[in-house]
């Protein structure tokens, strides 16, 4: 079985919608989606400040909070948030799966380190540019020029075009340093299942996909996947089209909130399997990334309205949304897996907090681990033993000072120490609904009304919002009873001291090495999780679920695993929570949306499908099918998303093998799959790796649980061509080039440099126009239709060529009278530009490079005739 190591080039789509849209509430009115959203580390380019006022850099809630958290040693106060207030230097990856990897590499060590050390002004800086020497392989960049300098000095020009093509195409990934660390301490295999639970846009994903890839022999598909889930559709998107360019068989995007990530096992089968049979029985991962929603305070350098923004009641309302999600990732972490819980925000509440409740919810079942001997040229802190936790100007510093009415707010598991679940279950269960919520974003009160019971109930009082909330709390202390008043406890409670080990967390602090500020810890699954007993925990006072009370009571493992992250209803989602079925007839059958029985789908997803005609809504959800009017289409189990039907029409699979010559060794029946059931209507077809289909055919077996919203790699396009002289309906994609090269044996063309050269450079070339004669003849005789070109360094006689994951290859179309490329502009320059770099003496960049349309006209003069080039454009304008 075979892949490309090395991924090709492919289109890339502009997104031009601010990024600060996709940040969207769920139930949000416009009015919400204009609120403050915490930042997202990884959103390139943000732009909040379209007007250019500078931002204020000064909060004095956010520093006096940080001052009173120890976040770093007095002595070092200053230094700390002088450093935050300055702009974060770039930094990217190269991609170590692209095909010019290496000559990324060369250009920035023997160009761009030598050519812009004049440009540098950091005194504390002795380069402009270099590897972080804490990432492997020299991978890893940072420069010490922030985008704002990069782009307004125009002897940086150069690098920062550099920067912004080679990011577009794919070969780099500008990414900020900090969040390249938490997946460098996942210990990655190639043969590893991933779930990345909180994953857009997908920086970290497309790492987590690099590293499985990393260690592939050439032309092997490695067995491990990644499965990339975010609850945010339109971001989902974001990162369909970030990782594109990873061209990996390897992946699956889903669309679901991490803390109800569905359980997805054959309860039958789980009992006796082991190893790869338990894989294709229960969905578990090897490793879980829980890069959670935060605050993001510590990417106040890269994204300055935080400065404005920030207030403490914001970590506070994220705190046990990331409690959850922790929790649901370590619940489908396989024994023995680890885990990487992590954030860009430098609080407490969302961090040590976090992983002590963990801790505490999972008994002796998780370990948090010691990684200081990992990445050791990696500088950062220990987590901290002590906080606090600041509600509406007090500093309360235990669980005991909270006044009652905030109880549903500020829970126990957001103080350090286990003491307060020894309160009295009394106390506990007298505690009122929770009235108040904190908003997750804004940090501010969300309360209509405030209903105080402090009397098992039986006595309630209204507050209404109206009222100051200073009196509101005097109010509660009257009511509650409560013998200190909230100037009491400022300042004066004891400070409380977790016991679990925190320092082994990391806080990367901005200062250390000139970069934003992140926490990470990593924790491994020890044995299955045990239903921890409710008062035992901290569970907010909302939860009412009916876990045993009984520690002892040794609960079947999924069960306990269940119940503890599966706690609260889906509301979104209403079925997610439920335990899975192998039953069909448990398909959500209100999203069905078509009667046909089709034959491409696996027989158990066609029981008890109800006829149920629906038109079929186009979506932005993954590689959508428009389906022309009045077409059927079966839907998936999931509204609005298309379905995943494997593709098994047979006539057409075989006359794609035999068109491009495909090996018998290259297997195609189970590993393509549509978004289509109408297989006379399916426009793409993707290329899954073996471990894709194996959790697929799972999700088919319980019932679709998984939403689906992309998978695989686009590697079959169908192409109409206006004469209908192909004698094949499917084009090979860009995407797919990669992984089908080494299989391929018909409709291959071996050119000259100057050849390739030419293609690139005109695009459409008549055959007499080539200049060797060799390759004319070929391209002359060659069957209408696609074909792919390949680059025959050296011109090697075609009996030497070796079809690997190093070999220049592109997509064409051999028409009547002329040769086309079906690749983007900026793709076909990009390669032009490395093959002058590579080939110094041999190739040269014409200055058409400004003018794009002056290599067209030449084309023209060189020779075209009008057939079907048109028709490509448009194609690939559709593709990009
Ligand atoms: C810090 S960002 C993740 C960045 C990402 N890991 C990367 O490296 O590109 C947090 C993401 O969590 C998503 N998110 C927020 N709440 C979520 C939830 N309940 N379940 C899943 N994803 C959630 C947001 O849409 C956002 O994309």
């Amino acid at each position: 079985m075979g892949g490309g190591q090395k991924r090709g080039r492919t289109q890339r789509k502009h997104f031009k919608q601010s990024k600060e849209n996709v940040w969207k509430y769920k139930n949000g009115s416009d009015e919400a989606s204009k609120k403050t959203r915490p930042s997202d580390p990884s959103d390139e380019n943000p732009n909040p400040n379209p007007s250019w006022q500078p931002f204020a850099t000064q909060n004095t809630g956010f520093e006096e909070y940080y001052k009173a958290q120890g976040i770093v040693p007095e002595n070092e106060w200053e230094e700390f948030i002088c450093v935050l207030r300055k702009p974060l230097p770039a930094a990217f990856r190269i991609n170590s799966s692209g095909q010019f990897f290496h000559d990324i590499l060369s250009q920035l060590e023997d160009d761009f380190m030598k050519s812009l050390e004049a440009e540098i002004d950091n005194e504390n800086e002795i380069d402009a540019i270099r590897p972080l020497p804490w990432y492997p392989g020299k991978l890893a960049w940072h420069s010490n020029f922030s985008r704002m300098q990069l782009r307004k000095n125009q002897t940086l020009e150069r690098f920062h075009e550099f920067l912004k093509q080679e990011n577009e195409v794919g070969n780099i990934t500008r990414q900020e340093a900090v969040s390249m660390v938490p997946p460098l301490f996942l210990d990655v295999l190639p043969d590893h299942h991933i779930l990345d639970m909180c994953a857009a846009p997908g920086s970290k994903t497309f790492q987590l996909l690099e590293m499985i890839h990393q260690l592939d022999k050439p032309g092997l598909l490695p067995n491990g996947l990644v499965i990339a889930n975010d609850v945010d559709v339109q971001r989902c998107n974001l990162l369909i089209h970030q990782t594109k360019r990873m061209c990996s068989a390897n992946l699956i995007v889903t669309n679901h909130e991490a803390q109800h990530f569905p359980n997805c096992s054959l309860k039958s089968c789980t009992e006796n399997s082991t190893g790869e049979e338990a894989r294709k029985h229960t969905l578990q991962f090897d490793r879980v990334l829980c890069d959670v929603p935060c605050t993001g305070d510590g990417t106040l350098r890269k994204a300055p309205d935080i400065w404005r923004k920030w207030n403490a009641g914001m970590g506070n309302g994220l705190h046990r949304l990331q409690v959850d999600i922790a929790m649901r990732g370590l619940a489908l972490l396989k024994v023995g897996g680890r885990m990487v819980y992590s954030t860009c925000s430098m609080n407490p509440v969302e961090n040590e907090a976090v992983v002590a409740e963990v801790l505490r919810r999972s008994g002796d079942s998780v370990e948090l681990l010691d990684v200081s001997g990992e990445l050791p040229e990696l500088i950062r802190r220990p987590g901290l033993k002590t906080w606090k936790v600041r509600d509406r100007g007090l500093w309360l510093a235990s669980y005991r000072d909270v006044p009652r009415y905030r109880r549903g707010v500020i829970t126990p598991s957001m103080f350090p120490s286990d003491q307060c679940f020894k309160l009295d279950q009394t106390e506990h269960d007298n505690m009122q609904e929770e009235t108040v919520t904190i908003d997750a974003v804004t940090g501010t009160e969300n309360a209509s009304s405030l209903e105080l019971s402090h009397d098992g109930g039986n006595n309630m009082e209204t507050i209404e919002t109206a009222v100051d909330m200073k009196e509101a709390v005097s109010i509660v202390h009257e009511v509650s009873g409560m013998s200190r008043s909230p100037e009491d406890l400022d300042g004066e409670t004891k400070v409380e001291v977790s016991n679990y080990p925190l320092e082994r967390c990391m806080r990367i602090v901005p200062h250390d090495q000139n970069s934003g500020a992140f926490f990470i810890a990593v924790l491994k699954k020890i044995s299955p999780l045990q239903a921890v007993p409710e008062n035992q925990t901290s569970q907010s006072t909302k939860r009412k679920q009916k876990i045993p009370r009984n520690s002892n009571e040794n609960l079947e493992v999924e069960n306990a695993e269940t119940k503890l992250s599966e706690c609260i209803p889906d509301q979104h989602h209403p079925t997610s929570a439920e335990e899975p079925s192998n039953d069909s007839s448990k398909i959500d059958q209100s999203s069905l949306k078509t009667t046909e029985v089709e034959p491409t789908l696996p027989s158990n997803q066609l029981n008890n499908i109800e006829n149920d005609l629906e038109e079929v809504e186009p979506t932005d959800i993954g590689e959508n099918e428009k389906v022309s009017k009045g077409k059927l289409q079966i839907q998936g189990r999931w509204r609005g998303v298309d379905p995943v039907v494997f593709f098994q029409e047979k006539t057409i699979i075989d006359s794609i093998r035999s068109f491009y010559g495909i090996c018998e060794s290259f297997p195609l029946e189970g590993h393509l799959v549509t978004r289509n059931t109408d297989a006379n209507h399916v426009k793409r077809i993707y290329y899954i790796s073996k471990s894709v289909h194996d959790i697929l055919q799972l999700n088919f077996q319980v019932g679709q649980r998984l939403k689906i919203t992309s998978l695989g790699l686009k590697t079959f396009e169908r192409q109409a061509s206006k004469d209908s002289s192909s004698l094949c309906s499917f084009r090979l994609s860009s995407e797919g080039l990669p992984l089908l090269l080494p299989y391929i044996s018909k409709q291959i063309l071996h050119a000259s440099l100057l050849d390739f050269q030419h293609l690139l450079q005109y695009r459409t070339i008549k055959f007499p126009d080539f200049v060797d004669s060799d390759f004319r003849e070929k391209a002359t005789n060659l069957m209408p239709g696609c074909c792919v070109v390949t680059l025959n360094e050296g011109n090697k006689p075609i009996d030497e060529i070796l079809l690997d994951a190093s070999t220049i290859a592109i997509v064409c179309w051999k028409g009547k009278t002329n040769l086309s490329i079906m690749v983007s502009q900026l793709d076909a320059q990009e390669l032009r530009e490395r093959l002058s770099i590579r080939f110094p003496s041999e190739v040269t960049i014409s200055e058409d490079k400004e003018n794009n349309s002056n290599s067209e006209a030449e084309a023209k003069k060189i020779s075209v005739d009008n057939e079907s080039t048109d028709d490509f454009e448009a194609e690939l304008d559709n593709i990009s």
